[in-house]
């Protein structure tokens, strides 16, 4: 009889063992399907040896053993990627079938090839048009999807569509699950690189070839022409028949990154995120899977896809903070892909014009390449940064830009050249209250503000998505039309600039408006055929854009990410102000760049203006040596929550109370989050600060085994924290 042990997808379980009925094969890394209980359900065959948690456990007795029902017709996940999901496992302490099910990312491609029914429209006329036919036809056009996606799409019911599909209006088409995808040409389109860049993309195509793990810190100012440079190492790959995996921060990047690539190897790379179609998931992992799909781009969790033969991973725009995930499996998505190159042994590029302070750490003690692009490609000029000291120019009462900034705008609008502002919030404003009585509103599931947006006429809840119309009195007084706006975001903003600029196209861009690739490709296309005079942003436009006519980045209030006292504050408002920054002047024409401030003298502020970058690293890097902060010690959070508050704060004082003694190890709170209710569950926190050497998980894990807690309360581990709300 052949015992096999199963990761089985049930979190409260670890791994089981199971019996292989005669006949069955499956190695380490089969996807299987297992009885438990009365269930069926999936698992993953494991290899052999201990699992963190199961020390000296017996063995399940041999004549208890159930049998494996089936093995699903994919490959088996290789054995790297197994290493990977252990290690994730283990570091994030999450458990091992939740980071498994991250690879197993969709249900569909697990049943194997097939065909799916998809439907598109004819072009017929309708011979009795009704209101739903009528909108169904309208936001159908060019759509091709499963029945119930395109019902979702149109926003009528499947009855509808399949009242038209006998009108001959829609027809269906049968799709295979597993056609190809076309290649990447290595040789479609070679640049000519100029020098410094050949002399990186020689060190990264030399890793590829070697098929070695390396890590590069691509660290290249911005335009310098990081994309062109690392193509040619995704080339290498190509080249050697093998798989590249890209990592971008945010799917609203991907659109620009899509043309590039097609410009580069004649064809779209594949792309995977979380609004991908069923279909289309279940095409692209089979893909992956089976090697078929050679050039991957996605959001972070396009990280634990199966691939048959993986090449080389970057990871662009490395020091975003979106790479780190906040709930479920919380992970770094950056650090867990220096992890899969080492199991993989291929080159990770981690690409950036300004680095997260650990990976340049990294570079400094030797474990990353630093390859350095110190100039703008093709002589295009850094721009010309000035502070703009709002202490001394106030913009004027109910106003946010000054006049300095004002008159930057109308040269501009005046020469026919783009301009962009950054202010990193969304909606109308941040604060609403009423005039009359100061009642302020509050999220009712969120110790937040309402955010008003008057764009799509709400208040809306950033944290949990909870939104009112504007009530027409105040809830509290009674008094009609009191609202008061206190602040700006984006759209007031744009308002400012459409009252002093008259004539300017303005565009607001932030996750709301650019919320599908296909918005992102519309906003690219407009603003590169010069259809937009004003882009006014939040951090999605700082990044990653590529506009030649761009001169002038206004950043409305560099003084916003500074106070919260956050570890990262400083660091984070300075990569944001370099990036945004970075999309001035980067065609012909030089960039200008103003950034209002009440503080000109802060360190960052002034780093910023005088392009110092290195000194303002290395004299944060040597703020958090001495403080034992990250990279130079370990930190980890627990959060503890409940939807009652009393539960919450018991567990969290439970939790608090079993503290281990460890020398090295310092442990703050429990104390109520700044975030204290958050989706409806009340939050304590504690931060764990230890030295690097300390063996924080093994502490954790044993600290929390002891402790048992009612059903209510949730007790999350984040290891290298980023948010601390
Ligand atoms: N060797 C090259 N040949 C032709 N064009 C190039 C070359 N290198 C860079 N470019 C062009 O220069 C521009 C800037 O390059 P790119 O956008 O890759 O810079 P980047 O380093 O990624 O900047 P950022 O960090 O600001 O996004 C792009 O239009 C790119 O196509
Ligand atoms: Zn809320």
């Amino acid at each position: 009889m052949t015992r096999v042990r199963c990761i089985v997808f049930n979190s409260a379980l670890g791994a089981l063992d199971y019996r292989l009925p005669p006949g069955m094969d499956a190695p380490a890394g089969s996807v299987v399907v297992v009885p438990l209980g009365p269930r069926q359900i999936l698992g993953v065959v494991w290899d052999e040896g201990e699992l963190p948690g199961e020390e000296g456990n017996d063995p399940w007795p041999e004549h208890k053993l159930r049998a494996v029902l089936e093995v699903l017709p994919v490959p088996a996940l290789p054995a790297p990627l197994r290493r990977l999901i252990a290690w994730a496992a283990d570091y994030y302490l999450a458990p091992l079938s939740a980071v498994a099910r991250m690879a197993l990312s969709s249900s569909a491609a697990l049943k194997g090839s097939g065909t799916v029914t998809e439907y598109r429209l004819t072009g017929e006329e309708p011979a009795r048009m009704t209101p739903q036919r009528l909108q169904a036809l309208d936001l159908l056009h060019g759509e091709q999807a499963t029945m119930r996606e395109l019902a979702e799409i149109a926003g009528v019911s499947e009855g509808v569509l399949r009242g038209m599909v006998g009108q001959g209006l829609l027809e269906p088409v049968l799709v295979d699950s597993d056609r190809p995808y076309p290649a990447p040409d290595p040789h479609f389109a070679e640049p000519e690189l100029a020098e410094q860049q050949a002399e990186a993309a020689a060190e990264m195509v030399a890793a590829v070839e070697a098929h070695r793990f390396q890590p590069f810190l691509l660290d290249g100012v911005t335009g310098s022409g990081k994309t062109e440079t690392y193509f040619e190492a995704v080339a290498a790959a190509l080249e050697a028949g093998r798989q590249v995996l890209v990592l971008l921060p945010e799917i609203a990047l991907t659109a620009a990154f899509l043309g590039r690539f097609e410009a580069r190897f004649g064809t779209q790379p594949v792309t995977w995120h979380s609004s991908l179609k069923a279909s289309e998931r279940r095409r692209a992992w089979r893909q992956v899977a089976f090697g078929g799909a050679k050039v991957v781009v996605g959001a972070r969790s396009a990280l634990f896809l199966p691939f048959a033969d993986l090449g080389l991973i970057v990871v662009d725009e490395a020091h975003e903070i979106a790479f780190k995930q906040d709930d479920g499996v919380r992970y770094n998505a950056r650090d867990v892909a220096v992890m899969r190159g080492h199991f993989e042994a291929v080159p990770v590029v981690l690409a950036s014009a300004t680095p997260a302070l650990e990976s340049l750490q990294m570079a400094e003690a030797g474990r990353y390449k630093r390859l350095v692009l110190p100039s703008r490609f093709g002589g295009a000029q850094l721009p010309r940064i000035e502070v703009v000291n709002l202490t001394e120019l106030q913009p004027p009462r109910g106003r946010w830009l000054a006049p300095p900034l004002v008159e930057a705008l109308q040269d501009r609008l005046g020469k026919g050249e783009q301009s962009l502002l950054f202010l990193n919030r969304r909606g109308y404003a941040p604060l609403t209250l009423c005039r009359h009585c100061g009642f302020r509103f509050k999220c009712p599931n969120c110790s937040a503000w309402l955010v008003e947006h008057r764009l799509s006429q709400r208040l809306a809840c950033h944290h949990c998505g909870h939104e009112v119309p504007p009530p027409p009195v105040c809830p509290e007084c009674g008094e009609p039309d009191c609202l008061v706006a206190c602040g700006p975001g984006v759209e007031r903003i744009a308002d400012e600039v459409g009252e002093l600029l008259p004539g300017a196209r303005v565009a607001v861009v932030t996750s709301d408006t650019l919320a599908s690739p296909a918005a992102a490709a519309e906003f690219v296309a407009q603003a590169e055929s010069k259809a937009i005079d004003v882009i006014v942003g939040t951090q999605l436009v700082t990044k990653g854009f590529h506009f030649p006519e761009l001169t002038l980045v206004g950043v409305v209030d560099a003084d916003m990410g500074l106070d919260g006292g956050d570890l990262r504050a400083a660091e984070r408002t300075y990569q944001q102000i370099a990036q945004v920054a970075g999309r001035a002047g980067r065609g012909a024409k030089p960039g200008e760049v103003l950034i209002q401030t009440r503080h000109p003298k802060a360190a960052v502020i002034a780093a910023l203006a005088s392009g110092e970058r290195d000194a303002f690293y290395a004299a944060e890097t040597e703020a958090r040596r001495e403080a034992g902060a990250p990279p130079f010690g370990r930190w980890a959070a627990i959060i503890v929550s409940s939807e009652d508050e009393a539960e919450a704060r018991d567990a969290a004082r439970a939790i608090g109370g079993a503290r281990p003694d460890e020398p090295g190890v310092l442990i703050l709170g429990p104390a109520p989050a700044p975030l204290s209710l958050l989706r409806g569950r009340y939050r304590y926190r504690l931060l764990i600060a230890a030295r690097r050497s300390a063996e924080v998980q093994k502490l954790i894990r044993a600290w929390l085994a002891q402790l048992r807690f009612p059903q209510g309360v949730r007790v999350a581990v984040d290891i290298d924290p980023y948010s601390f709300v």
